[in-house]
């Protein structure tokens, strides 16, 4: 679907669309056959041996490197918290945007040690005062309430998704070769809820969690408040920016463009949890090629996300029961990648061990 309408910046963001091509079945094909080669039984290494191969498609060689690796944080503040949706007040985006300056944040800890660098952005925050280290693209000081009205105009919402495409375009340029996409923005598992309820017409009390950990009546009041938004601003599951702008966010309208610059740029994006998932949806929803360059990161607690991961046919690598955010999810699965490329590198071939390749009980024997 190529459904995008309205606003400044449309005509660049649907020429990078049409910039996102399949992915190199031939250099998928090349590693496939490298993988069944290696000193191991085939298949051995499970979603290890995945990774390569979806690498290669993105990269279009069968020599895929993640040396230099950055973790994009999308920031933003949402009307919608006035109607008691979080367990944290609004200020907490502010003061976590400053813990991730000073690099004290989980984030940054998981970053550091998967040798990832951190680009902080302030797309929509409340914030007046950013600290210098922020990279300033605020759109507008949060969004409305998306319970009496559209979160965003729609315009607002091609200037975040602009936004996102320069941030992977300026990541590119630079030589990034991993992407992971975060966010950070009180309420924003809200608008995360509503956007997978339109786009999967899954009920709105299945999809929705604790988010931050509100309680069972704060829960309540979420699905109300979320069938209330979807009610009076009727969004069209067959218009991804009409959902986007009536339902989103800035921090999630960044992070579509993200996915999508990057997809253009054939850079893979590591998805984080629940709010990068939404995002990730919009952008399948905006051009389904764009799901072949995302690779699934963790499994989020808060129930959507399993909806989400289903609609993208994406397996996620881990499974660790967090719902943080900030990218932490996606940091986690870096080094794990990087395994996966240091595999196809360093192990040995059967040939380089005189064993034959497909011995007696290879898989396909026993499957015969
Ligand atoms: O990544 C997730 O799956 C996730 C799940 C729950 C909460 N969060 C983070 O917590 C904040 C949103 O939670 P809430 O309860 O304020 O909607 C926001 O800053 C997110 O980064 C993130
Ligand atoms: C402290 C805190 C840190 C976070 N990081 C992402 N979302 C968050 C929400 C809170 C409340």
């Amino acid at each position: 679907m190529r459904r995008l309408s309205g606003g400044n910046h449309l005509e660049k963001i649907m020429q990078v669309i049409q910039d996102i091509k399949p992915l190199d079945i031939r250099s998928m094909e090349e590693m496939r056959n490298c993988l069944n080669n290696l000193t191991k039984p085939l298949g051995s290494l499970g979603m290890l041996e995945e990774l390569p191969i979806t690498l290669s498609g993105i990269a279009g060689h069968a020599a895929p490197k993640v040396d230099r690796k950055a973790i994009v944080v999308m920031c933003g503040d949402h009307g919608v918290v006035k109607e008691g949706v979080s367990a944290y007040p609004q200020a907490v985006t502010g003061l976590m945007m400053d813990n991730f300056v000073r690099g004290k944040a989980a984030i940054n800890v998981l970053a550091r040690q998967a040798g990832a660098e951190v680009q902080v952005i302030d797309i929509g925050s409340m914030l007046e005062e950013v600290p210098k280290e922020i990279i300033k693209k605020k759109v507008r000081y949060g969004t409305d309430n998306m319970a009496i009205g559209p979160a965003m105009s729609k315009e607002e919402a091609v200037q975040g998704i602009h936004i996102g495409i320069e941030t992977a375009f300026d990541l590119a340029d630079q030589g990034i070769d991993l992407l992971g996409i975060g966010e950070m923005g009180i309420g924003n598992t809200t608008p995360a809820s509503a956007m997978t309820a339109v786009f999967t017409s899954i009920s709105i009390s299945q999809l929705t969690g604790r988010g931050t950990g509100i309680n069972a009546a704060g829960l309540d009041k979420k699905i109300e408040v979320i069938e209330r938004a979807i009610k009076g601003n009727n969004p069209n599951p067959m218009d991804p920016l009409d959902v986007l702008c009536k339902v989103g966010g800035f921090e999630i309208a960044g992070l579509v463009g993200v996915l999508l610059g990057a997809a253009a740029r054939r850079i893979p994006v590591v998805i984080d949890g629940v709010i990068s998932g939404a995002a990730a949806l919009a952008a399948y929803r905006i051009e389904p090629l764009s799901r072949d360059y995302m690779i699934a990161s963790h499994l989020s607690a808060e129930p959507a996300h399993q909806f989400i991961l289903n609609e993208l046919e994406l397996k996620p690598l881990l499974n660790l029961e967090m719902r943080l955010g900030e990218g932490t999810g996606a940091a986690l699965a870096f080094p794990l990648i990087e395994s996966s490329t240091r595999i196809f590198r360093e192990m040995a071939t059967f040939e380089e061990l005189g064993i034959p390749a497909h011995v007696e009980n290879s898989k396909e024997k026993n499957e015969a």
